[in-house]
């Protein structure tokens, strides 16, 4: 699925209109149907509702919510915020459509907002996609009352006073929605971590937008959805043997973290990998064959730590290195030979992120459109140095991506994805029960094994964020999000591959 702008919004909007033949103000009803829709699944009948309306058609959206919300029992208080005599066309057509029996309240200065109890719901329809500068003066004021009332606030399309898709400078104020109603597609603003607290939880509904818009327009940012993934999902052949689905070696694990080897290892056998080789200090031998029988477990000449690379490295079709690793002298040398000597498709995580992060030498020998890097934000800024915010992280990831001919997997509560060619794809699965030790060692294993399975490197990286995210999305179910360790999620891969190998319900 795309990420638009706010300006390709605006396109989608306007092309919809004139390939259906229809009105702007039909547009902005089936908004706010929708919206209202969505609104009496969640609160029921009965409610106070207080509904802000700005100058603009995200006003226009409030008035006709307010409308629908009367006819349907519910206590409707509405309020046009700030001047409205030059407000847009489909606000005034809006405002005439009101029933003579709810009369909004003018709103023009801050000792006239209306004491809100915790109880009531506020509906914010102040500003949306047209927003054109920070909120400041008398809206400030109001989405600071808004904010400070503790009332349970509902946003249309966006929270007001939030950019849409650039940092919001420091000096605007913006609502700190409980929940966002978003209008066909998520907004990129809704998938950056340091926005959750003015998001809230959010929903995207349906508008019927154009789906010749839609497939056409650029973008180069996507969400990746179900659909998307199931797309790539290659089923098993009937007289296919273990050969076809590759050889994996993962260099993983050190003293005292050879466990990272197992959940590696463990995953990567769980995701459909044909034979998997481990190479390991001595110290990990005995732990890996118990624990992975399925692995064959070939050991360094160092007791402790990787130093060296299996002689026969060129019948593996793909290397995950790095969890567990630590970082050594020799296995920093270790590293610096596979990056010198191989041409396998790499899968670089946890220690080798940060050795290669710490040579400018190793980075310019990164083989080109071959490498997968699965930091979190802490290994990422190794490579790219500080950044100041999420969208700045955001410029980094495709830069670096770009610059490198590489791909990032920048783990977060929606993983980014960035390719070589600067696209990034947001993840769409996951939950907090993954913020604990070894999650990310398992999506080195499960990546891995894809490539083994010969998906490109993009598709591996799609599929293994959805899948490993999916997987602790079930695990939520059994074991919940405190509780959930790193093994949960590789015990639940298997449901989550069945689930995408399902038709779609
Ligand atoms: N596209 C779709 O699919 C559909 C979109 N729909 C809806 O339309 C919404 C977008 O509407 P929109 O373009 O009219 O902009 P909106 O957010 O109401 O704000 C513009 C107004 O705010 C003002 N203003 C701006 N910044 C300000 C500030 N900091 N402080 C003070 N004022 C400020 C600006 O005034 P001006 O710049 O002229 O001073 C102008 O009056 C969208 O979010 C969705 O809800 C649906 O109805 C149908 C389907
Ligand atoms: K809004």
């Amino acid at each position: 699925m795309k990420l638009l702008t706010a300006t390709q919004t605006r396109e989608a909007d306007a092309f919809t209109i004139k390939e259906e033949g229809i009105t702007s103000t039909d547009l902005m009803e089936r908004a706010a149907r929708a919206f209202t829709c969505w609104f009496e699944n969640k609160f029921p009948p009965g409610r106070e509702v207080h509904i802000f309306c700005g100058p603009g058609n995200n006003g226009g959206d409030g008035l006709a919510v307010a409308r629908l919300l009367h006819g349907r029992t519910y206590t409707v208080r509405l309020y046009l915020v700030g001047d409205t005599t030059n407000a847009s066309d489909d606000f005034k057509v809006n405002l005439e459509r009101l029933p003579h029996d709810l009369k909004p309240t003018q709103l023009a200065q801050q000792a006239a907002m209306p004491e809100l109890s915790q109880n009531v719901c506020v509906i914010d329809a102040l500003f949306g996609t047209g927003l054109n500068r920070p909120v400041t003066g008398f809206y400030g004021g109001v989405i600071n009352s808004l904010n400070d009332s503790g009332a349970c606030i509902t946003s249309i399309d966006m929270p007001s006073g939030l950019y849409t898709d650039s940092q919001t400078p420091e000096e605007g104020a913006i609502i700190k929605a409980s929940y966002t109603i978003s209008f066909e597609l998520p907004k990129l603003a809704f998938l950056l971590p340091q926005h959750e607290e003015f998001v809230g939880e959010w929903h995207v509904v349906k508008i019927g937008l154009s789906q010749q818009f839609l497939s056409e327009v650029r973008a180069d940012l996507c969400y990746t959805t179900r659909e998307d993934v199931q797309r790539l999902i290659r089923p098993r052949k009937k007289f296919s043997h273990k050969g076809i689905y590759g050889h994996a070696l993962l260099l993983c694990g050190g003293y005292g973290k050879i466990g990272a080897a197992v959940l590696a290892a463990r995953a990567c056998l769980r995701s459909g990998v044909g034979l998997l080789t481990i190479q390991a200090p001595q110290a990990g031998y005995i732990i890996l064959q118990t624990a992975v029988p399925e692995a064959m477990t070939l050991t360094d000449k160092n007791r402790r730590h990787l130093s060296e690379l299996p002689r026969e490295i060129d019948k593996f079709d793909v290397i995950g290195v790095g969890p567990g690793l630590g970082t050594e002298r020799v296995t920093k040398t270790a590293i610096g030979q596979l990056l010198a000597t191989s041409h396998h498709p790499l899968v670089i995580d946890a220690d080798a992120i940060n050795i290669i992060a710490g040579s400018e030498k190793l980075k310019a020998q990164l083989p080109k459109k071959k490498a997968i890097f699965t930091p979190h934000p802490k290994e990422f800024e190794r490579l790219v140095g500080k950044v100041k915010n999420d969208y700045d992280r955001l410029q980094h990831l495709r830069e670096f991506c770009v610059e490198y001919q590489c791909y990032v997997t920048l783990k977060g509560s929606h993983t980014a994805i960035g390719t070589p060619e600067g696209k990034v794809y947001f993840n769409s699965t996951g939950n907090s029960g993954m913020a604990t030790g070894g999650t990310g060692d398992v999506l080195t294993g499960i990546v891995t094994a894809l490539v083994g399975q010969a998906y490109t490197l993009e598709e591996a990286c799609l599929l293994g964020v959805y899948v490993h995210g999916l997987a602790a999305d079930l695990a939520l179910h059994t074991v919940g999000a405190i509780s959930m360790t790193a093994s949960d999620v590789i015990d639940h891969l298997p449901k989550a591959f069945l689930h995408l190998t399902r038709p779609m319900p």
